[in-house]
């Protein structure tokens, strides 16, 4: 039997694959970067990173956004966690990874301010200055807590 229009089965949304990246500092804080004008979430706190192109790997990937972004060259990275986010604009799913060396300073080349957020803070993120986050930044957030980075 045929459905009727409103029954049909929608067709899965893409998922859009992001490189995301957590550089730890030796005092034990995080880098988070607040996301530029004219981009969904404007002004939001995320941790650097972006889309995968087609044919890249994820390294390959984090390296460049995190040029782009950042301005740093990442010596290594090491997987993290995966968490799949459905937003409005996109079905995201984040590759986070950790990175622990890099060479050179870190500032935003898209006009973005950033700062290094101590992981003890993590759970004082409004009076630390990095209030709001994207919600799919969150679950990141919770499970650094747990890091045992030294
Ligand atoms: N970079 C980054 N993206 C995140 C985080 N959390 C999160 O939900 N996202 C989502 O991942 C998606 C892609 O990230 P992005 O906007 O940075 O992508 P991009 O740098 O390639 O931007 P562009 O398309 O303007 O070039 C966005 O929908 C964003 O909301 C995060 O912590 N870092
Ligand atoms: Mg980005």
């Amino acid at each position: 039997m045929a459905l009727a229009a409103d029954q049909e089965p929608t067709s899965p949304r893409p998922v859009v694959e992001v490189a995301v990246g957590v550089l730890i500092n030796g005092a034990g804080a995080v880098l988070l970067g607040q996301r530029p004008d004219g981009k969904p979430y404007a002004g939001y706190w995320e941790f650097p990173g972006g889309k995968v192109e087609f044919g890249e790997t994820l390294f390959a990937a984090l390296s460049r956004e995190l040029q782009e972004e950042i301005d740093v060259c990442i010596d290594q990275a090491e997987e993290f966690m995966v968490l799949e986010h459905d937003y409005p604009h996109a079905y995201v799913r984040l590759h986070i990874c950790l990175v622990k060396s890099w060479q050179g300073q870190p500032r935003g080349l898209e006009n973005q301010a950033l700062g290094w957020l101590n992981i003890k803070d993590i759970d004082r993120l409004s009076i630390a200055g990095f209030d709001p986050v994207l919600p799919a930044t969150l679950p990141i957030l919770e499970k650094l807590k747990n890091l045992e980075v030294f």
